[in-house]
């Protein structure tokens, strides 16, 4: 669904991404993991239009999309639950929500809209009138995930959703990524937690300086302890 081939960024005169090439599958959960540094934000970026690529092609749904403004991107059909989750502190729950709407002027049905959120969510449906700071960090990375949602995604980039959360609130956030899945979002997650990672990804790539330089399954990382301590510090 999500093809890159060869990808590489620059921050002025720094190579950041030195050719990325990955693969993320219709339906399936692929997580990019890396130490601090390793530029796996700047992929997600570079794929949401927010930085742009020098060289290398970027593909959704066989369409190039690296060309693309971060609109165009996110009308595509990629959404983008971003590091920090960026909720707008004086909206409620609700405004932070709508804002997020795609406006569909297609006609067609929405995949997505306030209700399917609540469902997923029940607790922000609750708080819809709480300004988006009044809620627990959890509760927070769920509204972000939901003001993605709203932009009625096929495909999903979260960079690192379990920053921040307390262990127990990270399995939470596992579940929530299985039933996103479950819903047919196909997704590509940044994390630097590998428990979670491992739990909710299909297939589990490394990134070391600009490139993916290892990828299996989570089964194969976690008994792999040569490659967690080389190029994740465990
Ligand atoms: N806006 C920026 N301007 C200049 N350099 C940047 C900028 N953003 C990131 N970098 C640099 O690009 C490199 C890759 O950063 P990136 O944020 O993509 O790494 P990361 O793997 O996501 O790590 P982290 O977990 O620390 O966010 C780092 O050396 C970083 O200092």
């Amino acid at each position: 669904m999500l093809e890159l081939e060869n990808v590489h960024a620059y921050y002025g005169n720094s190579h950041i991404l030195q050719g990325v090439s990955l693969a993320v599958p219709t339906g399936k959960c692929v997580a990019l993991l890396g130490r601090n540094g390793a530029g796996k934000s700047t992929t997600i970026h570079t794929i949401a239009g927010l930085h742009k690529s020098q060289r290398g092609s970027i593909r959704f749904k066989s369409k190039p999309v690296e060309s693309l403004t971060s609109y165009q991107i996110s009308r595509e059909g990629i959404g983008l639950v971003p590091q920090g989750r960026r909720i707008f502190p004086s909206l409620s729950i609700r405004e932070n929500l709508t804002m997020a709407a795609r406006k569909n002027l297609k006609g067609d049905t929405s995949e997505w809209d306030i209700e399917k959120v609540y469902e997923l969510f029940p607790v922000l449906k609750e708080r819809e009138k709480n300004m988006g700071t009044q809620l627990s960090g959890g509760q927070q990375q769920m509204l972000a995930i939901g003001r993605a949602l709203m932009t009625d995604p096929q495909f999903l980039l979260m960079d690192e959703p379990s920053e921040g959360l307390a262990p127990v609130i990270i399995d939470q956030i596992g579940d929530i990524v299985a039933k996103l899945k479950e819903s047919g979002l196909s997704i590509l997650m940044v994390e630097q937690n590998i428990s979670l990672a491992c739990q909710a990804a299909d297939e589990i790539l490394i990134m070391n300086k600009g490139t993916i330089v290892w990828k299996g399954t989570p089964d194969e990382l976690l008994e792999n302890d040569e490659i967690q301590h080389k190029y994740l510090g465990v």
